[in-house]
């Protein structure tokens, strides 16, 4: 199947949500709320939810979507609610001839049903949408990256992913570009755009070729809290690594390394009891994989995202380029004393 229309049409919702979130990302007014389990959100997540549901569920009415958000926070607080609908409508707006595509939102109810759609518990049967509306979403109020990225699974496996990024990093910017979108379908191969609407040109992206590890660099998180630098740097070390980590929040990491800067990321585990959730890594995987790579966790389980919307049985994240990854475990398993299961 080639999901041609699944493709196009998530990386038409990219597009129109990477256009509200850029407006938050340069605003003064992020709205940031603390979310029950102490993670930040910003009006900037509700509204690209809002979004990106209200395009999926026009274009595939019958198709369940697992999104991180709901809109709880948003009915507490009017004052936030309503600075959301005046993001989402200004950008319905500014994007009138996608609304054929696309679909509206008609008013600031409709948009809090909307963004409770995204409620879906996951699982390995049919078709379901699996979406992070901003990934990094510490990197909007502090200026570093974020991304918003869409995969839709089928019994399980990720079939289509759509990721748009704000490549802030010189080195992952290519020239004149302010934003990347990068989408892939299994089995198809993987294309990089320019984030400009209408979509213009298409570029196919791979990994780097790079096997030797003292001209490789990898990519890790910036936050402590998600991924334990110390153990990443060891590893790096003990595989000859010696350039300094490329340092980015949210899937931006996998897009990095699937055009080829940098040839590893490594998410290892701060606490066995994390969860990751699958919209953390559907849409970046299934790019890395299209673009040469392997991704696994650390007991080299490839990642299983029929399970609910956490992955349940994996830790962690080892993504490489596929001559590469064998090795990279190897020092992964010793140093985190883990075993393929
Ligand atoms: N403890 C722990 N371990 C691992 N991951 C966690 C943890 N807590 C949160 N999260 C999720 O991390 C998502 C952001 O990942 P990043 O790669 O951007 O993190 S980093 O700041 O760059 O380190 C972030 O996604 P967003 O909430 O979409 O930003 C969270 O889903
Ligand atoms: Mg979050
Ligand atoms: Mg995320
Ligand atoms: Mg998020």
């Amino acid at each position: 199947m080639s999901y041609a229309n699944e493709r196009r049409i998530a990386e038409l919702a990219i597009q129109r949500a990477c256009i509200l979130a850029e407006r938050v990302y340069n605003s003064q007014v992020k709205g940031t709320i603390t979310k029950d389990d102490k993670s930040p959100v910003t009006i900037a997540d509700f509204g690209a939810q809002a979004l990106i549901i209200s395009s999926i569920t026009h274009a595939f009415p019958e198709d369940p979507i697992v999104g991180e958000e709901d809109s709880n926070d948003l009915r507490a607080d009017k004052s936030k609610r309503d600075l959301v609908w005046g993001l989402v409508k200004d950008t319905l707006d500014a994007t009138k001839d996608l609304t054929g595509e696309l679909g509206d939102i008609k008013d600031d109810e409709e948009m809090l049903a909307v963004i409770d759609k995204g409620t879906h518990q996951g699982g390995s049967v049919g078709r379901i949408w699996a979406l992070d509306p901003i990934d990094g979403t510490r990197g909007i109020p502090t200026g570093r990256a974020y991304a918003v990225c869409l995969g839709l699974m089928v019994d399980g496996k990720v079939q289509v992913g759509a990721l748009g990024a704000r490549t802030y990093l010189s080195i992952l910017r290519s020239r004149r570009e302010e934003g990347i979108l990068l989408s892939a379908v299994r089995g198809g191969g993987c294309h990089h755009e320019t984030i400009v609407h209408p979509i213009c040109s298409r570029d196919p992206i791979s990994m780097s070729s790079t096997t030797d590890f003292s001209k490789a660099r990898f990519c890790e998180g910036v936050e402590t809290a998600h991924s334990s630098h110390r153990e990443q740097a060891s590893i790096a070390k003990s595989l000859g690594i010696t350039a300094p980590s490329i340092r980015m929040d949210s899937q931006a990491k996998y897009a990095s390394i699937s055009r080829g800067v940098g040839e590893i990321y490594l998410r290892l585990p701060v606490s066995m009891s994390y969860e990751e959730k699958i919209w953390d890594h559907a849409a970046g995987s299934l790019i890395v994989e299209e673009a040469g790579g392997v991704v696994t966790d650390i007991y080299g389980n490839e990642l299983g995202f029929g399970q609910g919307r956490t992955l349940k049985t994996n830790k962690g994240v080892v993504a490489a380029l596929r001559a590469l990854h064998p090795t990279v475990l190897k020092p992964v398993q010793k140093e985190l004393k883990v075993f393929k299961l």
